[in-house]
Order: structure tokens, then sequence, then C-alpha cells
């Protein structure tokens, strides 16, 4: 998956992903995270998602990050807002109102820009990946969030052999694999919704659920305990 096939995705609208209302996962659970109002959440792969909008009605400040300039444009477009732009070493800045959507590489985003991340929602951004990025995803963007932070992570499962990526299936397994070391994780909920999902049916998947997963970032001492077990007498 390198950038071009998203640029393709979006330059040719095929983007199946987008939805038209917010996730009701999202509206489901966010709430018990008692993340305050006015508090930062991070969106990476954001896409023009209106979980950031709807995250935004709940009085949070917005920080996205996606590839795509046009999908960048089309949200504020869709908002009737005009964005102010800056540049970092992270890619350019477009603002307005509680959002601000970084067109770059969610690879690359340096932790400065994260240090005040109180939340974090993925949403069809590690199951956008093929597992070597996956890899990188968490090693790079996931670990640069700061202690503290929490947030949901929502998966699809299915099965490999019925249906090529993206998205991709991530079993409960993985998600522990990748995240257990920097993260809490707690399923709270799975899902079947493959009788509203035709194109997984059409493309011959026969069981498909959605995984809702919340994380909360350890605290660094326990991140250090982890890291360099002490010995016990
Ligand atoms: C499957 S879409 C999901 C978009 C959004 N999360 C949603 O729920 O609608 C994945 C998005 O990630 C973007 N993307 C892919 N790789 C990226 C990267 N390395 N950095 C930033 N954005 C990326 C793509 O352009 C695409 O818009």
């Amino acid at each position: 998956m390198q950038p071009d096939f998203w640029h393709d995705r979006w330059h040719s609208n095929r983007i199946g992903f987008h939805r038209d209302t917010p996730l009701p996962l999202l509206t489901q659970y966010w709430d018990p995270l008692r993340l305050a109002r006015g508090s930062r959440v991070f969106v990476p792969l954001c896409g023009k998602s209106l979980d950031m909008v709807w995250l935004a009605e709940q009085g949070h400040r917005v920080l996205g990050i996606e590839l795509s300039a046009l999908a960048i444009a089309q949200f504020f477009d869709e908002r009737g807002l005009t964005p102010s732009t800056h540049a970092s070493p992270a890619g350019t800045h477009h603002v307005a109102g509680p959002w601000e959507l970084i067109q770059g590489d969610a690879f690359a985003i340096p932790a400065s820009l994260l240090a005040d991340c109180a939340g974090v929602y993925d949403r069809a951004a590690l199951i956008a990946l093929p597992p070597a990025m996956r890899d990188t995803y968490a090693a790079t963007t996931w670990r640069r969030l700061p202690a503290g932070c929490r947030g949901l992570l929502v998966t699809l499962e299915f099965s490999e052999a019925e249906k090529d990526g993206p998205p991709f299936p991530v079993g409960e397994p993985e998600v522990h694999a990748r995240l257990d070391r920097d993260w809490l994780v707690e399923r709270l909920e799975r899902r079947d919704i493959l009788y509203g999902e035709p194109s997984f049916q059409a493309e011959g998947v026969t069981a498909l659920h959605t995984v809702v997963y919340r994380l909360d970032r350890k605290p660094r001492e326990r991140l250090q305990q982890q890291d360099f077990p002490l010995r016990s007498k």
C-alpha cells in the first residue's frame, strides 16, 4: 500500500471506506473514556471521516493526519470552511475551527506534535495497512503518543482467505502483540456485521465481525519496568 495506491483511490473517488454518519461504536463507547472537553484527540489516517465532526461536537480539538490533500480539501469544503495553512516537518497543516489536519505521513509524525493528545481514535487505520506496515505504524505513530492518552481502536475480523485487503483482518492476538508493550488493551465488544456489509458478502466473505478496544497508554514507569524487569531478591 504505497502512497500512490491511496492517492488513486481518492482521485477516482473509490472511497468505500468513507461513511456518511459517525460510527455507532464511536458514539457508544467514547463517553466512558471521560476525556475532558477541550482535550485534543489524534485521528491517524483520518481521511475525511465524519467521526472527526462528532468528536468536535463532543468539545474536542481534533488532530488528524492524512496522505491525501484531496481528502483534507473535501473535509473542509463539506463544512464550508477555508482552513489556514502552515508547513512543519510533519507536512502541511490545515487549521479551521476545532480541526487541524496535517497532510503528511503518519509514520513520520513527530512525538512533539502528539505531546498534548489526551485521546486517540483509530478506525480503518491499522486495518488499512498490510502486516509489514502495521509493524511500522505500531512502532512509530502509536509509540509516540504520550502517557495517559486513551482512546478507541476499531478492527475487522474475517478470513484472510476470503478477501484481499485493504481492509485487512486484524485479530485480538495481533492487537495485543502490537500494543501490550505500551498500552492497556481491553476488548469492549465484538459485533457481527456481515449482514450490513453487502460488499464484503459480494466478495465471498462468509463471517465478518468488528471489534472495538479501549486503549490506555501505560505510565512511563510501567513501560520502564517492562523494558528492564527488576530482579526479585
Ligand atoms: C481506509 S481509509 C480510512 C480513512 C478514515 N479513517 C475513515 O474512517 O474514513 C485510510 C486512509 O489512510 C490514508 N493513509 C494511508 N497511509 C497513510 C499514511 N502513511 N499516513 C497518512 N495517511 C495515510 C489514506 O489516504 C486513506 O484516506
